[in-house]
């Protein structure tokens, strides 16, 4: 009891490593504001100019000339075009022993969109019907196979609403996707959740729980909510199944932080998609709450747990 007591009330300033390209975007000055107000040390790592001795017998990672040393703990806030390189700096942390708020094979694993979508599915959480392709040899089939039009077709690469389309007929279908056949990318091929009517929730999960929520409602006439497309935010209350669903979905993809996007649909939460570096300034403009804080306080906790004897951290999720 008493050398418990002893490790609890230790030195617990921690150092803190935010894996981000530019310190200036709102998520890493949140982040970086957040940690220095609960009294750590942080530092802004640019991802792309760590470079490390992958050969060396003791795991290493050099910045501008110096060796990194001495964190407790790494945020990944990994942009989607430098998912390769982003993951394996992070995955030297790990070899460092950092402990990492997303791990680096979760991140990997939330980037490729066909094997998330694949993971949730075989974990039963609700999505819409979904079909993948990228040269199907007769459109008809794929259309009837995932229930014919109305469809929404998305081309993998897509974001920002960019490259999501709905097709209200099996006419437009078949042109759409053998329009998206010609660009010779994977496609996307899914049930269209008219109930949802132009809206999506993120559900921002830290841990297990669901922190905060936001609607995205898409403007008069618009079936996508993305806020590049005039969709706007607001705070909205979700039910008990939906705040179930974001943190199993969270779960599956082994992510302990999560933006996971959800519909609204007549037969209960769709996942449309899990996030593994959600923006925090819509969600935390919409809903007022200090995301970033309840960020900075889980890695208090694990490292807490990590460094008590009476339990143990595993790599979490499979696949
Ligand atoms: N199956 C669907 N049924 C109804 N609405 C949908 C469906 N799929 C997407 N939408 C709407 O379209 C928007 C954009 O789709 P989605 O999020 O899949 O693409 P994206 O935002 O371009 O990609 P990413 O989120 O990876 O950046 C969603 O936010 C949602 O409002
Ligand atoms: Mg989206
Ligand atoms: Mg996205």
């Amino acid at each position: 009891m008493v050398t418990l007591l002893i490790y609890l009330s230790g030195d617990n300033v921690l150092k803190i490593g935010i894996l981000s390209r530019n310190p200036d975007l709102y998520s890493t000055r949140r982040l970086v504001e957040a940690g220095q107000k609960l009294g750590h040390e942080v530092e802004v790592i640019d991802t792309l100019h760590c470079y490390m001795n992958i050969a060396a017998h003791a795991p290493t990672i050099h910045y501008k000339g110096e060796e990194l040393v001495g964190f407790d703990a790494v945020i990944p806030r990994i942009g989607a075009s430098i998912t390769f390189y982003g993951t394996a700096v992070l995955r030297q942390f790990e070899m460092m022993g950092v402990y990492p708020l997303n791990e680096s094979v979760a991140i990997s694993r939330s980037r490729d969109k066909l094997r998330s979508l694949q993971l949730l599915s075989r974990k039963g959480i609700g999505m819409p019907v979904t079909g993948f392709a990228h040269k199907p040899d007769d459109v008809q089939d794929l259309i009837k196979m995932v229930g014919g039009a109305p469809l929404v077709i998305k081309l993998l690469e897509g974001t920002q609403g960019i490259g999501v389309v709905l097709a209200e007929t099996k006419k437009a279908a078949e042109s759409v996707i053998e329009a998206f056949m010609g660009l010779k990318t994977n496609i996307l091929v899914q049930e269209f959740v008219k109930e949802a009517d132009g809206a999506d929730i993120r559900c921002l999960v830290v841990g297990d729980k669901v922190v905060a929520a936001m609607k995205r409602q898409a403007q008069p006439g618009e079936f996508r909510s993305n806020l590049h497309r005039g969709g706007t935010a607001s705070v909205v209350r979700i039910t008990p199944a939906e705040r179930a669903t974001a943190v199993q979905a969270a779960k599956v993809m082994g992510l302990n932080v999560a933006g996971v996007d959800l519909l609204r649909s007549s037969s209960g939460p769709k996942v449309m998609e899990v996030n593994s570096s959600p923006g925090l300034e819509g969600i935390e403009a919409s809903t007022g709450k200090d995301v970033a804080g309840m960020i900075i306080k889980f890695i208090e906790k694990q490292i807490d747990i990590k460094t008590n004897p009476l339990s143990r951290t595993r790599t979490r999720g499979k696949g």
